[in-house]
């Protein structure tokens, strides 16, 4: 039987070539970078954002620290997905620090191959107002919950701030030079909602809503004159779960204010309006004072909350039929025991314990800032009252404000003009105080706003 026989050159060279030919391959397969550029600005300094394209798709992630220190102690971004082109933002930077970054690609076994060598950027400085509005050296604090806090000046040009268990600025949001910040409310898309104006108008009235992330880019803008939005609105705005916008506008008829709200569809489009005076039908115009909506929440029923401060009443109001289910507060439909009765509230809003929550102002009557909450039985319309608790004389605050359930059951409170935000326990007692220079129109606790970042 006749063998054909190779000879042993024909081996190795058929060989080379095919690694040649593999590893040919793999390079080919494997993604490089093509363009990287850095974004950081004073509007945010403590966030920058890289964004990258790669000759081919794959998942990424970029790890920086401080030239200052070592890449040991190097903090890591969210991982992108698998694409050509990502935008990754970087958190909890310090102002005008220079960093090293690298780009790691991940391939499908998970591994992660740098695809460059390190680079490096510049954080701007955060802006003079906020200097001034929040001096982190005089506000240290050691908390062992992880979230954030969520402070909104009542300071112009006003801006947003995420201060950190140590009372560290974590995060900040300076507007841009013609607007000024009148609320924002964090959306069920751990997007920021903001109610602006440009047009130097008193209060918390606005023009612009502008929903950004916390890298800063702009998910949607709506301004007053376009498609349905159609009215002022005014302290306070919410996202619904189908990423509709509902917020307290203001209103008038018989040259008489009033209040209403407003629903926008993600195209802002109207999808619902509702006005006090759909309530109010038997107005004396001698006893009249608009009814001053100054908070707003969707309850888990889907329905509002709204507390008006000029009734010194909370009303739940069907996000159908716009008809008022309740009224909590003095001369309400609810039944509350003699001495509960709040004056002037912000901030109403249902807590994680199931209870109707608010910050009872006070005012000239009884000049002493409380923090209330109800349990409420809405088919009886009953209320037992739950914490009831006095601020300090020196954190009176006439008016705005905040009083927000910390998850280990402590209270943090916004005393506005006073620029105080304090955490309490149940039964009132100071555990820190975080100061301002101005006043601070309300603050919330924020778990996690860096880990869902989009
Ligand atoms: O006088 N202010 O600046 C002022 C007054 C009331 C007010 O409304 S409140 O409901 O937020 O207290 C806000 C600001």
């Amino acid at each position: 039987m006749a063998t054909l026989k190779t000879p042993f050159y024909l081996i190795l060279l058929l060989a080379g070539i095919g690694l040649s030919c593999q590893k040919d391959l793999e390079e080919a397969a494997s993604p490089a970078l093509q363009t990287v550029s850095v974004s950081n600005q004073e509007s945010s300094a403590l966030v920058a954002q890289i964004k990258f394209s790669l000759t081919r798709e794959s998942s990424a992630v970029v790890i920086y620290w401080p030239v200052s220190g070592t890449e040991q102690n190097a903090l890591q971004s969210a991982v992108s997905g698998i694409k050509k082109n990502h935008a990754i933002p970087l958190f909890q930077l310090r102002a005008q620090t220079t960093y090293q970054y690298k780009i790691l690609l991940i391939d499908p076994n998970g591994q992660k191959k740098e695809a460059g060598p390190p680079e490096t950027f510049t954080t701007a400085a955060v802006p003079e107002w906020l200097k001034k509005y929040y001096d982190e050296s005089e506000n240290r604090i050691q908390e062992s919950l992880t979230g954030y806090y969520l402070v909104i000046p009542a300071a112009q040009p006003g801006g947003l701030l995420l201060l950190n268990r140590r009372g560290e600025l974590s995060w900040y949001w300076s507007p841009p030079a013609r607007y000024v910040v009148k609320t924002a409310r964090f959306t069920p898309k751990n997007s920021l909602l903001m109610l602006l104006d440009e047009h130097g108008t008193p209060y918390n009235d606005g023009n612009v809503v502008l929903e950004t992330n916390l890298a800063g880019d702009t998910l949607a803008l709506f301004r007053m004159g376009e498609k349905g939005f159609d009215k002022w609105l005014h302290h306070d705005l919410q996202m619904d779960a189908n990423g509709n916008l509902v917020a307290i506008t203001n209103e008038t008829k018989n040259n008489l204010p009033g209040d209403g709200l407003l629903m926008l569809d993600p195209q802002g489009r109207k999808l619902w309006e509702w006005s006090t005076f759909q309530e109010l039908t038997d107005i004396d115009p001698t006893q009249y004072a608009q009814p001053w909506g100054n908070s707003l929440v969707i309850d888990k029923d889907n329905h509002y909350l709204v507390s008006f401060r000029a009734l010194s009443q909370v009303w739940k109001i069907h996000s159908g039929t716009g008809k008022v289910l309740w009224k909590l507060g003095k001369n309400g439909t609810v039944k509350t025991p003699t001495g509960t009765d709040f004056l002037f509230q912000h901030f109403a809003h249902r807590n994680a314990q199931d209870e109707i929550m608010l910050f009872d102002n006070g005012g000239p009557l009884r000049p002493q800032t409380r923090v209330l909450s109800f349990r409420i039985n809405e088919t009886t319309l009953e209320a037992t009252p739950s914490l009831n608790f006095a601020l300090p004389g020196n954190l009176y605050s006439a008016i705005m404000g905040s009083a927000a359930l910390l998850p280990d059951g402590s209270i943090l409170s916004a005393s506005a003009v006073n620029g105080k935000l304090v955490k309490t326990d149940p039964s009132g007692r100071i555990i820190w105080t975080l100061t301002t220079s101005q006043p601070i129109y309300r603050a919330d606790y924020v778990p996690n706003p860096f880990g869902q970042a989009q």
